[in-house]
């Protein structure tokens, strides 16, 4: 379990990865502390010393203490899941949420991870239970994620290098990427009228035949796999505040490129201007595997609370779908770690390509967004750290979240209804982005 639950994990070969269900009358043999372990990561909120009890109680077998513990989960069918890889087994098979269909469970609120530690995490269950995220292995057939590798392979030299301005440095970002749309119309809007971090992108491209074909399952897949969200883990098996109940529909991609182990992008939010309040993507990955790492952002309540939690790294093999979803972009920060080593890919050699299909909302037009004191149109943030606004949207002059850049202090909170609409759009229900606790800027 240790090599579980922290850095140090034993690299597994597929034949000889233990299962998870590991007890002494397995003949496993392992510690008390083993044990513990994989009963605090499947009960993040129960107290140690009842788990220690419980297990002296069982004889010391985990599965008997499990199956105590979860005996209610076992009713009614459990839904088809995406199957794992094959090289972990789960620890979800012990804490699968209430399968009722009714029951929503929310995610644990205590994560398993510690500071400075950082939690792999391979089968689609242990994902979706402690992550915002979930993942599909073998999403595409061979012969349709071939045909897009080869596809985005051939495109990956026409991506460049993002380059943005701290302070009196140009920094370049440690990967490659293009961006995609789905008609030229689209393109040309984009280049003109869409603004990301204060400017607009030169280089915008058509969507490509094979990305449209998988953008129809990705959505597809995505749309089922909000409901089963919703449904398994949401507080009352509800939507959650300000995320839309329209069908999620891709329509825009940021097609990355990472050439070799050193090529990474550092943790962040993206930008939720054009997607909405509680956007979801699909994130699919070719070619060479990598680690997808999440750290939930912890609120400034005191000088102690920051960084008070580890990450969590999420394997992203070769043809996987990851699903980022509604609590990820204001709750949780995402990166792709440099890595020491990676196993060549046999078509993509070094290369790792990654499509994150993206919902751009009309009613999120800047024709129809406000703008800032130097008329350019806002970017819509979100409050993630000062705990008193914390979860509020506002839309601001660009140069406020730009370092270096020089700006206006417009700064306006955002508002929203329920479903995340704004103002001007058909059918907005009135404003429910409101002040919990005092008005005052961020
Ligand atoms: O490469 C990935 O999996 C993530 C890329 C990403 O975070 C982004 O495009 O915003
Ligand atoms: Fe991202």
């Amino acid at each position: 379990m240790e090599a579980f639950i922290s850095r140090k994990r034993r690299k597994l070969a597929p034949e000889v990865a233990p299962s998870l269900k590991t007890t002494d009358e397995d003949g496993d043999g392992e510690s008390t502390d083993f044990k513990l372990a994989i009963l605090e990561s499947l009960h993040p909120d129960w107290p140690r010393e009842l788990l220690l009890d419980s297990l002296l109680a069982c004889d010391g077998s985990v599965e008997r203490v499990a199956d105590a513990l979860l005996l209610p989960t076992k009713i009614g069918a459990t839904p088809k899941r995406p199957a794992s890889n094959g090289f972990q087994s789960s620890l979800a098979s012990y804490a699968r949420p209430a399968s009722s269909g009714t029951t929503a469970k929310s995610p644990p609120k205590k994560v398993l991870t510690q500071k400075g530690k950082t939690l792999h995490l391979f089968a689609p269950e242990d994902v979706e239970a402690h992550t915002p995220c979930s993942i599909f292995h073998n999403f595409l057939t061979q012969d349709v994620a071939d045909a897009l590798l080869r596809e985005l392979l051939a495109e990956a030299p026409s991506f460049t290098k993002d380059t943005f301005q701290l302070f009196d440095r140009t920094v370049e970002s440690p990967h490659s990427m293009r961006f995609y749309v789905d008609s030229l119309d689209e393109a040309q809007e984009q280049k003109t009228k869409y603004v990301y971090n204060g400017s607009y992108i030169a280089d915008v491209a058509q969507t490509t035949p094979e990305m449209l074909k998988v953008s129809d399952l990705v959505r597809a897949a995505v749309n089922e796999e909000i409901r089963h969200r919703i449904r398994r883990f949401y507080p009352n098996g509800q939507k959650l505040k300000f995320q839309s109940p329209e069908e999620w529909q891709p329509n825009a991609s940021f097609v990355n490129s990472y050439d070799g182990p050193k090529e990474s992008v550092g943790y962040h939010s993206d930008q939720l201007t054009y997607l909405g309040p509680r956007a979801v993507i699909g994130s699919l990955s070719l070619g060479v595997a990598r680690e997808f790492r999440v750290r939930r952002i912890v609120p400034n309540v005191d000088a102690s609370s920051a960084d008070s939690q580890g990450q969590i790294a999420i394997h992203l093999p070769h043809n996987s779908l990851l699903v980022m979803h509604a609590e990820m972009q204001e709750e949780w920060k995402h990166s792709v770690a440099p890595a020491q080593a990676i196993d060549p890919h046999p078509v993509a050699g070094n290369k790792r390509l990654n499509v994150t299909y993206r919902c751009y909302k009309e009613y999120l037009h800047p024709k129809y967004t406000p703008r800032c004191k130097c008329d350019v149109p806002a970017v819509l943030r979100c409050v993630q750290k000062r705990a008193a606004t914390r979860g509020r949207y506002m839309w601001m002059c660009h140069s406020g979240y730009t370092p270096g850049q020089t700006g206006c202090s417009y700064f306006e909170w955002a508002a929203f209804d329920d479903d995340g609409r704004p103002p001007w759009a058909e059918g907005y229900k009135g404003n429910a982005n409101i002040a919990a606790l005092g008005g005052d800027a961020p």
